[in-house]
């Protein structure tokens, strides 16, 4: 029975940038506990080892969680289901078994279908992420602020809430518990349904007469801001969206409703109707919440590993003052007193600006990440 009152060893289930993030976080956060990490793919696991990020690394799944009391499953929602049933036939009494899949409902439903006596599930979802994909993407600071949803079985008992509670706020995240149908609708919206209609936008553009190119040198900060998430793994939102169907067509539906709106606005050159359409739209978007949109912002922070050493931080900024990059702000996270260095985040005015910094900052020697 693994279910002392402290955690000392976790299991990684699919090494990429989710999970990879995972276990660069607790690493930084818990320099004692025992990391094992397994993945389909060998690379991802040999870079973790080589990067002293986990103490472990297995392809095989059995070996991978025989001891642990927290098991992270990081892989793709498709493999998801497969995956818990599998461990949950090898994880030790009083282990926890958690996910981090973009949808809940079915995961969920195969937890309770699945779970031994003794081995616990609570579902799980980071909402943090980039565009890109694999362990060589991953960022230790990505749930820095980040909501993490959990949606727990009905019989999860309350200690194993806390326990994955506390342990995801020591890595910087905010827990937040919630039915798992009330996750798929909202997060369907606010996330599935963006991916989608960014993605639409791109093909729609990319369909447009121009032999001459200009798209691609004249898109500029306001088609590269809504399209960022295009450039996502398109195996990952194939399963995202088979696994939130139904609640996708009805949000496409709507906003094709919005869309269909707007063009009979425009067709009977309704100049009150439309600029209501944009109206409507600035406010909710201009009221989100402040830690929210900090969470939403992540787009123009760049993310700098610096050495505790007197001027880093004027070497940087006259770097990129030299360069014409103007600063917006500037924090420093995971500065401890007991440890050299930290990270500095710097908010920069745009996208371009952002890949300019880093291309800079790269050169210099400096090792930088983008949520
Ligand atoms: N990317 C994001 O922004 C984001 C954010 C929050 C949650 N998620 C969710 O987290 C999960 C992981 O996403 P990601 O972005 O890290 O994807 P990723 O492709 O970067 O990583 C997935 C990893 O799982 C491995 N894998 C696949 N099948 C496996 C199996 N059967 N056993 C072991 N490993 C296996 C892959 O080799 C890969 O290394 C997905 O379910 C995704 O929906 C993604
Ligand atoms: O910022 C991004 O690149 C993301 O797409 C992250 C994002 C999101 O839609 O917010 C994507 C999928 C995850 O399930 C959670 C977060």
């Amino acid at each position: 029975m693994l279910s002392g009152t402290e955690i000392k060893t976790i299991s990684i289930v699919g090494l990429g940038l989710i999970g990879g993030s995972l276990a660069k976080a607790i690493r930084h956060s818990h320099p004692d506990w025992q990391i094992t990490g397994t993945d389909i793919e060998e690379k991802h696991l040999a870079l973790a080892l080589k990067e002293g990020v986990m103490d472990k690394g297995t392809t095989s799944l059995e070996e991978a969680v025989y001891n642990a009391q927290v098991i992270f499953v990081c892989a793709p929602v498709g493999a998801i289901p497969g995956l818990i049933k599998e461990i949950a036939a090898h994880a030790p009494a009083g282990a926890i078994i958690t996910d981090t899949g973009s949808t809940k409902e079915a995961i969920v439903r195969t937890a309770m279908e699945c779970l031994p006596p003794g081995v616990f599930f609570v579902g799980g979802h980071p909402m943090a992420g980039t565009e890109h994909s694999g362990y060589a993407a991953s960022i230790p600071h990505l749930f820095e602020n980040a909501y993490y949803v959990l949606t727990p079985l009905p019989s999860t008992p309350a200690w194993v809430i806390n326990r994955l509670t506390s342990l995801l706020s020591s890595i910087g995240a905010i827990p937040l518990v919630m039915d798992p149908q009330l996750h798929d609708r909202i997060v369907g919206a606010i996330s599935h349904l963006p991916h989608v209609v960014a993605s639409a936008l791109v093909n729609a553009v990319q369909e447009i007469d121009d032999p001459q190119h200009f798209k691609e040198r004249l898109a500029a900060g306001g088609f590269r801001d809504i399209t960022r998430i295009a450039s996502s793994s398109p195996q990952m939102w194939r399963d995202i969206s088979l696994s939130n169907r139904q609640r996708l067509v009805e949000l496409i539906e709507s906003t094709v409703r919005h869309l269909n709106a707007f063009c009979k606005y425009l067709d009977e050159g309704s100049a009150d109707e439309i600029e209501d359409f944009f109206w409507r739209a600035k406010k909710f978007r201009d009221s989100l919440p402040r830690l929210q949109s900090q969470v939403l912002l992540p787009y123009h922070d760049l993310y700098v590993d610096i050495q505790d050493r007197p001027g880093i931080i004027g070497e940087i900024a006259t770097l990129l003052g030299q360069h014409s990059i103007n600063i917006k702000n500037l924090r420093i996270i995971n500065s401890r007193e007991d440890e050299p260095g930290g990270c500095l985040v710097l908010s920069l005015a745009d996208a371009v600006s952002l890949e300019k910094a880093r291309q800079v900052l790269t050169e210099e020697g400096y090792k930088t990440y983008v949520k």
